[in-house]
């Protein structure tokens, strides 16, 4: 089966067939950095790094972009309140993005363009927007003339009557429904320099100029969070297909985290910040729950629904660590047809999640009947399954001390030796040996302890 992709620009589930065979290229909307991101803002992160672990796993060579958007009102607004300096203010969230995002598994983007490093590319694209008829300059502003492109609207549905941008009324717009490709420079505010004055850039054509700079003035798919498709993506759209680009063939969208019913959302004031929420849940589970259901539905959150998602988790994770434990080791072996089914048809992760439980559940049978090769099997698929999910509990990622493991197993085979040393020399009643054997591990930190097994060995610093 190929796999079936919900594009809202043609408001159906459609066959995905990549641009250039055997690639992919996917480019998302990242965050406005402009404070600490709560459990919405990476929502899409995670959604769309199944998408991308998804398409890797079907053999394509997956370019994914993920941008910064580093210069912003809000940016300002609230840099200025701290007494900040903007970029300051922008590269500190940022890394709290970058922080969120790593402890949450989502995959490094193959590049992470920041607004800011591509002026040059977004006055060169406004250059042929007003050379093709479809912007004009004014006053130092530069707007898009909606009324110049016969298609525009047709992504969110909304008729041109009834457009509002939603931004504020702008200094000789020809039309209140034209939006802003630049705005003029204001006093104490970053600005860069263009033909038609200095100024700064407008969201919309900072993502349309990264996303073709980088991935061509084609590619397969643009997502982003639902609240986007008007106006951001609408005015993408516009932008690129005025500038002569074909653009994304497929757009995604995720729905929200929401509270009460509510978007999770900081002017709400319902916000559950990454930082404090990882305080208190392990970085997988919140994974696991971000990402569990289907990219397109609301995700309702609730200490309850969390605490399930996480029990369900450790279902998965415990079962894997016993065939580990009992049986041997397991490596990351072929998802299921199940599963591949569910994830063909449009990610279908709560089917996925369906076919990963059946496994589990299959395996503790096999194992407790005793049938480890079984067992062992079933844990292969259950990795490579949640691999695809961003939640194999033996990726080393998340095994916390995944590279202290291995210094561990190097330590004890080093250890055992100098502990066989001591034996062997206290048989042979040599106590200066021993004790200096003694002495030297424990002035490398290593206590000893006699136990009726033998002696065994630990790290002071560290608790066993
Ligand atoms: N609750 C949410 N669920 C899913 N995505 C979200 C949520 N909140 C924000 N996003 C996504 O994060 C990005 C930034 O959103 P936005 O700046 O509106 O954040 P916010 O926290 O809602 O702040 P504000 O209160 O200023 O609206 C958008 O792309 C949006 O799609
Ligand atoms: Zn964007």
């Amino acid at each position: 089966m190929t796999l079936r992709l919900y594009d809202s620009a043609t408001r159906e589930v459609r066959d995905f067939v990549p641009l250039r065979p055997g690639t992919a290229s996917v480019y998302l909307c990242g965050a406005t950095v402009q404070g600490v991101p709560h459990i919405g803002h990476v929502r899409s992160g995670i959604a769309f790094d199944v998408l991308r672990r998804w398409l890797d796993y079907r053999g394509l060579d997956v370019l994914f972009v993920r941008n910064v958007t580093d210069i912003d009102d809000k940016i300002l607004t609230k840099a200025a309140e701290a007494g900040r300096p903007w970029w300051e203010w922008a590269a500190t969230h940022e890394r709290e993005f970058t922080r969120a995002y790593d402890a949450l598994g989502v995959l490094p983007p193959s590049a992470e363009p920041r607004a800011t490093g591509f002026i040059t590319q977004m006055v060169e694209y406004m250059q042929r927007l007003i050379e093709r008829g479809h912007a004009y300059s004014s006053d130092g502003n530069v707007y898009f003339d909606v009324r110049s492109l016969p298609e525009y609207g047709s992504l969110s549905g909304h008729r041109l009557e009834d457009v509002h941008q939603g931004e504020s009324a702008g200094t000789g717009k020809r039309d209140p429904r034209d939006f802003t490709l630049w705005k003029a420079a204001k006093p104490g505010e970053p600005a860069w320099p263009t033909p038609w004055g200095d100024g700064r850039p407008g969201w919309h054509l900072e993502c349309s100029a990264m996303a073709t700079s980088l991935l061509g003035a084609e590619f397969d798919i643009h997502c982003g969070g639902m609240d986007l498709i008007f106006p951001h993506h609408e005015n993408e759209i516009a932008q690129s297909h005025g500038a002569g680009d074909g653009f994304a063939q497929y757009w995604l969208h995720n729905g929200w985290v929401t509270m009460s019913g509510e978007k999770m959302s900081k002017s709400l004031g319902n916000v559950v910040a990454i930082p404090a929420m990882l305080e208190r849940v392990r970085a997988v589970e919140l994974r696991y729950y971000l990402g569990s259901a289907h990219y397109r539905s609301m995700l309702e959150y609730s200490e309850g629904a969390l605490a399930e998602a996480a029990a369900g988790y450790r279902r998965i994770e415990s079962f894997v660590h016993r065939v580990a434990d009992r049986v041997g080791r397991v490596d990351v072996g072929e998802v299921n047809d199940d599963f591949a089914a569910a994830l063909d048809d449009d990610l279908g992760v709560p089917a996925a999640l369906a076919a990963v439980h059946n496994a589990v559940r299959e395996g503790n049978t096999a194992l407790e009947a005793g049938d480890g090769a079984r067992a062992l099997a079933i844990a292969a698929q259950v990795r490579a399954m949640t691999a695809v999910l961003g939640t194999d509990p033996l990726d080393p990622h998340w095994t916390a001390a995944g590279a202290d493991d291995e210094a561990h197993d190097a330590l004890d085979v080093l250890i055992k030796a100098e502990l066989d040393r001591r034996a062997q020399a206290r048989a042979a009643k040599d106590w200066a040996t021993a004790d200096e054997v003694r002495d030297r591990l424990a002035e490398a930190g290593v206590e000893v302890t006699d136990t009726p097994d033998g002696a065994q060995w630990a790290l002071k610093s560290k608790e066993h």
